[in-house]
């Protein structure tokens, strides 16, 4: 199967990577070029536009960081919107909302081609190891169709039906993900201000109800205040931006995350934003 990669940073690099090591001929593009470079040294060819890239793949996936980006490859000159066609299918596995993603699926849909959003919940080790959980919704052959892809790069994919649900159960997803970050970190700095041990405070967590991977994760690096990015702070603050604008369309309460959101903010304010979102731990403390 041949599949063409628009994005290639730290989960577009590892998923594009998997493809090509499991058989699928693979075609790149990222707007930083020389990005592509390590791809094509393991056997990827290069598309100097996402509408190349498109012209020569039926399917491409795209892997970018936020609704901008993703509306700029689709939209912009030498976008996907260039050469997409009848008998093709677009999958974005970006993180966006379901606005953006409606947008884009309705563009491809008019020049007669299929769309399925793919975002993805697990970070930067699950993306290397196959291990991703995939949340796709709109064309159901498309979907039928990337399966094999799907198994390559998840542990497990769900189809979600039509185009948003993807889009918005990522949403909730990762505004849970960014409060519960938030608690922890708070835990971690009210621990360690108040005269306690904070690696047995993680040890007494991963014993109890609230024991998570994440906390197992991350805890031990978050005490050594070392951040190094798996999945950015600008990332998770862009989420739970984008989870808050939904739950205002629908008025929903949320205000254990928009209070998490707001440190988040302070975080990128403080030039935290390339750093793991972990370093909401740091602004915590600052
Ligand atoms: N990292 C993680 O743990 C996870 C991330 N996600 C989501 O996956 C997506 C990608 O994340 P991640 O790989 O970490 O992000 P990175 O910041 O590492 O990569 C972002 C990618 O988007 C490209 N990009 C940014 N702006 C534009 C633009 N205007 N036009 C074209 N390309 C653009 C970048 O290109 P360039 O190299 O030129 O800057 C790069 O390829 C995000 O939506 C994120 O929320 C989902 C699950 C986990
Ligand atoms: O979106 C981030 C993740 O870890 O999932």
């Amino acid at each position: 199967m041949e599949v063409g990669f628009l994005g290639l940073g730290i989960m577009g690099k590892a998923m594009a990577i998997n493809l090509l090591r499991s058989g699928f001929k693979v075609t790149v593009w990222n707007r930083t070029l020389s990005k592509c470079d390590d791809l094509a040294e393991l056997g990827a060819s290069i598309g100097t536009t996402p509408s190349a890239v498109i012209k020569k793949c039926k399917y491409t996936i795209a892997m970018l960081s936020d609704p901008e980006a993703a509306l700029s490859v689709v939209f912009d000159k030498d976008g996907v919107l260039e050469q997409i066609s009848n008998g093709k299918g677009y999958i974005d596995m970006s993180t966006v909302d379901d606005e953006t993603s409606t947008k884009i699926f309705m563009a491809i849909s008019k020049k007669g081609a299929s769309f399925l959003e793919a975002p993805v919940s697990g970070s930067k080790k699950p993306a290397e190891n196959g291990q991703l959980v995939i949340l796709a919704a709109g064309d159901q052959e498309l979907y039928n169709e990337m399966v094999p892809a799907f198994d390559v790069l998840g542990k497990k994919s769900f189809f979600l039906g039509e185009v948003g649900n993807g889009a918005k159960m990522k949403l909730v997803v990762n505004m849970i993900m960014g409060s519960m970050m938030h608690a922890f970190s708070e835990g971690l700095v009210l621990a360690g201000e108040s005269g306690l041990d904070q690696q047995t405070l993680l040890d007494v967590l991963d014993l109890g109800a609230i024991a998570n991977p994440m906390f197992r994760m991350k805890g031990p690096a978050m005490i050594q205040q070392s951040y190094p990015p798996a999945f950015p702070l600008k990332h998770q603050q862009k989420d739970m931006r984008l989870a808050l604008a939904l739950s205002d369309e629908i008025h929903v309460p949320m205000p254990v995350a928009a209070a998490a959101n707001e440190t988040f903010k302070k975080a990128r304010r403080l030039d935290m934003g390339d750093l793991d979102f972990s370093a909401v731990h740091k602004a915590i403390n600052q």
